[in-house]
């Protein structure tokens, strides 16, 4: 029988829907049912989650400081709110979890409104914006990289880490096989949920530098935004490379899994995954990010020894072709590299939030769940 209901609200990117989409497998699995309030851009990530219903809820961000388009953004959020209470109205939730990103607004401000128990993840380092409106109205705040420092989390945080999805934890599985002379290195290059031009750019002229021996061996798996994929393709093929590329997979886990090497963006799941399988990453921040430090996510993989961060300044073709030919030559090395990370790396954090979620939307104390969980 069904425990009741959670509303699930992640909206934006892959970086807020797959934390979501984990939970709500868990939730499931504890016989809840599964709701999920989103928006349309992050739709085309959501064919594995297994919600009951999606409420596609009205959102708008905060951009502009122009008046009038403040004024706009203001009034869509409020037909959001009252979009997302009538949805509460209808499913009474137990509890609404909100994963950042603006479409989270209207769903955990109606919320609060209306009295229900309210959860919000921050997965980065540094928490984000939609987030940092709703944290002082929620009941309590749940944190991938936040700092483990309760002076600085607040006391009504709990370190949950990052939840990763069940093909993830199943991957986890597979031991990291050193690659070895005569047989093929794996590497595995993506720049996130949107994907990265940089590596689109960079890489392929990287592999172009290195000797024919090591382009023989190297096998490359490199996600490319639709509008690269032709021409990174292109330069693969007339360099003799075997390499596939797509603007996303869907298989990212056995992709890592089967990984000699990632090169990759520092976005919280994508770290979060690395150390999870534990693989070596060369991980290059993304140097634009409004919200959240991507270098700041990587801290804690790299000081393990499990990933390298490289600011994407530092990196011309002839230095990404010094590192790839390096690591390839160290095997050893990287297989140091990946028992590090996976030593980082937080499997139980999907378990961590499905029990403070359970916590909070019975009503139990903070303190009283941190004593649970300690004990
Ligand atoms: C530019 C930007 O603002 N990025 C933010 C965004 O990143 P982004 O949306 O890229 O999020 P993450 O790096 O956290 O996660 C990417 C996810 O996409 C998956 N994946 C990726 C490529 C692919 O081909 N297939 C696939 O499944 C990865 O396995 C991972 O689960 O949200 C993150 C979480 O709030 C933040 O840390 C990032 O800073």
């Amino acid at each position: 029988m069904s425990k009741g209901t959670i509303l699930l609200a992640a909206g934006g990117t892959g970086g807020h829907l797959f934390p979501a989409e984990a939970l709500a497998h868990a939730l499931n699995q504890r016989d809840w049912s599964v709701h999920l309030a989103t928006d349309e851009r992050v739709e085309r990530f959501a064919a594995n989650f297994p919600a009951e219903e999606v409420h596609r809820i009205r959102s708008a961000t905060f951009g502009s400081k122009n008046p009038v388009a403040l004024a706009r953004a203001l009034w869509t959020i409020w037909g959001g709110v009252r979009q997302a209470s009538a949805v509460i109205r209808r499913i009474r939730p137990a509890a609404v979890v909100g994963f950042g990103g603006y479409p989270t607004l209207p769903p955990l401000y109606a919320a609060t409104r209306r009295g229900v128990p309210t959860l919000i993840h921050e997965q980065n380092a540094v928490m984000g914006r939609a987030n940092r409106a709703l944290a002082s109205r929620v009941s309590a705040i749940a944190g991938g990289f936040l700092p483990e420092d309760e002076s600085v989390a607040g006391a009504r945080t709990v370190i949950t880490g990052n939840p990763v999805r069940p093909q993830v934890l199943a991957a986890a599985a597979t031991p990291y096989a050193p690659s070895s002379a005569g047989t093929p290195f794996r590497l595995l290059v993506f720049g996130g949920s949107q994907g990265a031009k940089f590596f689109s750019d960079a890489v392929p002229q990287a592999v172009a530098r290195l000797s024919s021996p090591a382009r023989g061996q190297l096998v490359v798996t490199q996600q490319a935004r639709a509008d690269d994929a032709e021409r990174v393709k292109a330069i693969y093929a007339e360099l003799g490379v075997r390499a596939e590329v797509s603007p996303f997979f869907t298989d990212m886990a056995a992709h890592l899994a089967a990984a000699h090497l990632v090169i990759s963006r520092s976005g919280a799941s994508t770290v979060s995954e690395i150390a999870v399988i534990g693989r070596p990453a060369l991980l290059v921040p993304y140097p634009h990010a409004l919200d959240h430090d991507q270098a700041a996510n990587a801290a804690a993989l790299a000081a393990a020894g499990g990933a390298e961060v490289h600011p994407q300044s530092t990196l011309s073709t002839e230095r990404i072709a010094a590192l790839l030919s390096a690591a390839m030559a160290e095997p050893q090395r990287l297989a140091t590299m990946a028992a590090a990370a996976k030593s980082v790396g937080r499997p139980e954090a999907v378990r961590l939030l499905a029990d403070f979620t359970e916590a909070i939307a019975s009503g139990r104390s903070i303190e009283d769940f941190r004593k649970e969980a300690r004990a």
